[in-house]
């Protein structure tokens, strides 16, 4: 589903993020990517979802190479995953609802099809009840569970989370943590940065480690390391 070969990727103002990197990443699995802050991890996720290209080498997801990829056809890219953030990025002034709807609206989906979808999405996640609610009136979780409803009302064949969990409690995490595996287990990839060492010693999915740029490890079954 994702393959990456000898990729580098250098920013402007030279910074050298990523440092030639060779990662595949089948479908269905759920991949933990750790390392301490600048290693590169939210470079990486970037790579995947064309929000950035490589300076050096390939990026291949689902057949496709990005860096040929012409800009118009990103969108279509993008259909097939779905990404959920640190800071959640919801639409302050639009409802549950809307913001999951919305996810659909640009893509062209018919109102029938948002009809159905939509509640659909946020019964996986527990929100149906508060379809109403304004991100304001939601706790942090709520608002996370809202973005992954977004995230998974399209149907993606990839989830990429950029430490998804950083602004929750660990309850809420953990919550959070079983909602995506839930997800893993009906098929959908899972790529996901974080910090949350004790969910990934838990989880024992497999573990890729960066630093500096380069992977370190990759392991099956792996915890977080040493440097907490
Ligand atoms: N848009 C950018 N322009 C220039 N440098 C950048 C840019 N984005 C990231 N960097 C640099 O690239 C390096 C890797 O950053 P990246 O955000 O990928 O790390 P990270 O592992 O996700 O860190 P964190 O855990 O703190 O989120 C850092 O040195 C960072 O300062």
């Amino acid at each position: 589903m994702i393959q990456l070969y000898n990729v580098s990727k250098t920013y402007q103002n030279k910074v050298q993020a990523l440092n030639g990197i060779t990662l595949h990443i089948n479908k269905g699995e759920f991949v933990f990517l750790v390392g301490p802050s600048g290693a590169g991890k939210s470079t990486l996720t970037k790579l995947i979802c064309r929000e950035e290209l490589p300076t050096h080498g390939q990026v291949i997801v689902n057949g496709r190479s990005l860096p040929r990829m012409k800009n118009r056809q990103v969108p279509y890219l993008r259909r097939k995953m779905g990404m959920v953030y640190q800071d959640f990025r919801l639409i302050p002034n639009k409802t549950v609802f809307e913001n999951v709807a919305f996810a659909l609206e640009i893509i062209g989906a018919s109102r029938s099809e948002i009809r159905q979808a939509v509640p659909e999405a946020l019964r996986m996640v527990g929100m149906e009840k508060k379809l109403n609610m304004r991100p304001y009136q939601l706790s942090g979780g709520e608002q996370q569970r809202t973005a992954v409803a977004r995230a998974i009302v399209n149907n993606p064949a990839l989830i990429l989370a950029d430490e998804p969990t950083g602004n929750l409690d660990p309850d809420t995490s953990w919550e959070l943590m079983k909602l995506f595996m839930d997800i893993n287990s009906l098929g959908t990839t899972i790529l996901m940065a974080t910090h949350a060492w004790d969910i990934v010693d838990e989880m024992k999915k497999r573990v890729v480690q960066l630093e500096n740029g380069v992977i370190v490890r990759d392991e099956e079954g792996g915890v977080y390391g040493h440097d907490h």
